[in-house]
């Protein structure tokens, strides 16, 4: 476990709800010790994970959660990061880790991007749909919301109690980061290039997201057949669950969890459907879904310490 500005104190006092765990004092990643570490998880600030795991001993697994590597276009992460890409070769050798989608890619993957949480909540949802050419690729609305945890733990006027309580913002309206990340994904699906019109909104609550998707079904297509091809999708698989016909997904119900839960709706345009999909930013959408990729890329079964239940209420 390792700090910047944290470094020499112990997890219990950085993390007091830790403190009954015997955990080790935090060091700077310089004076880490790798020698017998099989693995890393690297949740570092964009930008700085590169230069840190262009140090790191090659015989390291990397599962990395920021957004450094996943991006294929060096240019596109240039200009929606707003700074230069220093490890086009590291980037060549990721592996974008949305597990259920690429699972075999990861298997034998070194340097794993893990999804952003946002893309993770649209992407399940949208990929299988789009590769079953079931939906049009023109006029894909998302509205996402996310919990402020997903701004992580620094000080910032905007992510204050009084600022946030009460009330709900939108923000990155039109040029949110994450556009170029969901539209890789959605245009590898579609093998083709795919525009998506997406506001990311701050919700007054601790962690969950969720992202409300409205769709245009290709001509002849059905409501059934969508809620088919993602039953079929995901019937196997253990942390992606479609709803039954009907029943809402609510953030409430995946709390503190690995899940993704999802269900698609009629809407009262003709034509048109509303896919509904809930996970835990900080699970599913981050350290979850890390350690899935991890116990995938280390040969374990794949929900290694994943077995908790959904926090509620
Ligand atoms: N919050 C979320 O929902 C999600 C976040 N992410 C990504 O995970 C990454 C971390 O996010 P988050 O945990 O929210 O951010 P925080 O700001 O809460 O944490 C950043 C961490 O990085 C450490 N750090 C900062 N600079 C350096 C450095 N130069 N060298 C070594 N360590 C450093 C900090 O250590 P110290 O405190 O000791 O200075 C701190 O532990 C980001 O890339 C983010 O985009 C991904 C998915 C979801
Ligand atoms: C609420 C909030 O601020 N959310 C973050 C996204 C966090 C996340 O998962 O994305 P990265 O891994 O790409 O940082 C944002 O909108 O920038």
């Amino acid at each position: 476990m390792t700090a910047d500005r944290k470094a020499g104190q112990s997890m219990g006092s950085v993390f007091p709800h830790l403190i009954t765990q015997d955990l080790p004092t935090m060091v700077s990643v310089k004076d880490a010790d790798f020698s017998s570490v099989d693995a890393v998880f690297c949740c570092l600030p964009h930008g700085t994970t590169q230069d840190i795991i262009k140090g790191l001993p090659r015989h390291l697994k990397i599962v990395d959660l920021s957004a450094d590597f996943r991006l294929r276009d060096i240019a596109e992460y240039e200009e929606w990061y707003g700074q230069p890409h220093s490890a086009s070769d590291l980037q060549k050798e990721a592996v974008y880790g949305l597990t259920e989608i690429s699972r075999e890619d990861v298997k034998n993957a070194r340097l794993v991007a893990n999804p952003g949480c946002y893309p993770t909540s649209i992407q399940l949802p949208l990929v299988p749909l789009i590769k079953a050419k079931l939906i049009e690729h023109r006029n894909i609305i998302i509205d996402s919301k996310s919990g402020v945890s997903g701004a992580g733990r620094g000080a910032k006027e905007a992510n204050l109690y009084s600022e946030i309580a009460e009330g709900i913002y939108s923000y990155g309206v039109t040029k949110h980061r994450h556009v170029p990340e969901i539209e890789q994904g959605l245009s590898d699906a579609a093998q083709s290039k795919i525009n998506v019109s997406f506001t990311p909104h701050l919700m007054p609550m601790i962690r969950g997201m969720q992202s409300t998707i409205y769709v245009e079904m290709s001509q002849g297509v059905t409501m059934e057949d969508l809620y088919q091809q993602l039953r079929k999708s995901y019937e196997d698989e253990e942390f992606v669950k479609l709803l039954d016909k009907g029943v809402v997904p609510r953030t409430h119900n995946v709390r503190g969890s690995n899940y993704c839960f999802m269900n698609v709706f009629p809407d009262r345009i003709p034509g048109r459907a509303i896919i509904i999909s809930v996970i835990d930013n900080l699970v599913k959408g981050a350290s979850g879904q890390a350690l899935q990729n991890l116990n995938i890329m280390l040969g374990y079964p794949e929900n290694t310490g994943l077995l908790y239940q959904p926090l509620f209420p």
